[in-house]
């Protein structure tokens, strides 16, 4: 079978949400495992997002993207302490790449009213655009996938046969990071550079939305040895795990390798990112005995050493 024949796993999560029949749950909750045991990945229907919340979603971040370069160079995310803000195209640099990423990216997350953990916590940087053109719908659609990813938190929990009720160990707090991004067109990247260069989620359940129409996203199956192109549908959701949640299901679930090259040579890609881990201070609520005794904040730490600039007390938290 060539690469462009295989697909990921499809599940609509209608059954889960909005259970009809005895059974609809289990079902749901199988095909989750077995898509995440053998990919890592799934797309989804059924997942309760107003198509509505998407598109003003995707509009906002084109406004945003569309501001002056110098307008959104001062709201750099290295300039802020809890690293909210603008990622200029150039700066992430992937191990074994070349060229860093073509991408641009803004980031978002809880709305704490002040700085703590090193900026785990704290509030966000919000451009000078009006409030109904983006903090409001971009809020909403947060808020939505926040309530999605807890959902299929939920589903791999009792996918590996835990009770939901797990959940309250590790997210008292927990850390969501949106990441909304923009790929140039094709022709405006140099050759063998990515959009996103090959890489795991760093932590726990990712829900992704692509721009429909503008593929580009790309996911290794480590058994065939395959890239897998992901088709960018309308209203239809890319789930994934990451290494948190892969190493916390003992290896179960599998955290892969994607990358995205956008395929449009003269239009840029949008697409976005919510990535739901757990309280900075939470350790596996699977395994008390887990020698790995790592905190969810160290291990994102220790993960993004490298990529992120980060503030000296965040890295004396890693190795404490
Ligand atoms: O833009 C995409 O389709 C994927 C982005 C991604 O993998 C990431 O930001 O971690
Ligand atoms: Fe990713």
């Amino acid at each position: 079978m060539s690469s462009t024949e295989l697909k990921l796993p499809l599940v609509d999560l209608d059954g889960y949400i909005n259970p009809r029949a005895p059974g609809d749950r289990e079902r749901v909750i199988a095909e989750v495992r077995e898509a995440c045991e053998s990919f890592g990945f799934f797309q989804t229907t059924g997942h309760n997002i107003p198509l509505q919340t998407q598109k003003e979603l995707l509009k906002s971040i084109d406004t945003l993207f569309e501001l002056p370069q110098e307008e959104k160079r001062k709201l750099s995310y290295l300039e802020n302490p809890c690293r909210r803000g603008y990622e200029e195209s150039g700066m992430s640099l992937r191990t074994g790449d070349a060229l860093p990423d073509s991408k641009e990216a803004y980031y978002i997350g809880r709305e704490d009213p002040v700085v703590e953990h090193g900026g785990f916590y704290g509030p966000n940087v919000w451009p000078p655009l009006p409030t109904e053109e983006f903090r409001t719908p971009v809020w909403e659609y947060y808020q939505a996938t926040n309530k999605l990813a807890v959902v299929i938190w939920e589903i791999l929990l009792q996918g590996l046969g835990y009770p939901t009720s797990v959940m309250e160990a590790f997210t008292k707090r927990p850390m969501v990071i949106m990441k909304m991004i923009r790929y140039p067109p094709l022709e405006k990247t140099l050759p063998d550079q990515f959009g996103v260069g090959a890489h795991t989620d760093f932590g726990g359940v990712t829900v992704l939305l692509q721009q429909p129409g503008r593929d580009g996203l790309e996911v290794w199956t480590e058994e065939r040895k395959e890239w897998v192109p992901v088709q960018a549908l309308e209203d239809v959701y890319v789930i994934n795990c990451g290494d948190m949640i892969s190493q916390w299901s003992g290896g179960r679930y599998k955290s892969a390798k994607h990358r995205v090259i956008n395929k449009a040579d003269k239009q840029s890609r949008l697409s976005c990112a919510t990535f739901y881990h757990g309280d900075a201070l939470a350790r596996n609520p699977l395994n008390n005995d887990d020698p790995n005794k790592a905190t969810v904040g160290q291990r994102l730490i220790a993960r993004f050493q490298k990529q992120f600039t980060l503030p000296p007390e965040f890295t004396a938290a890693a190795s404490s």
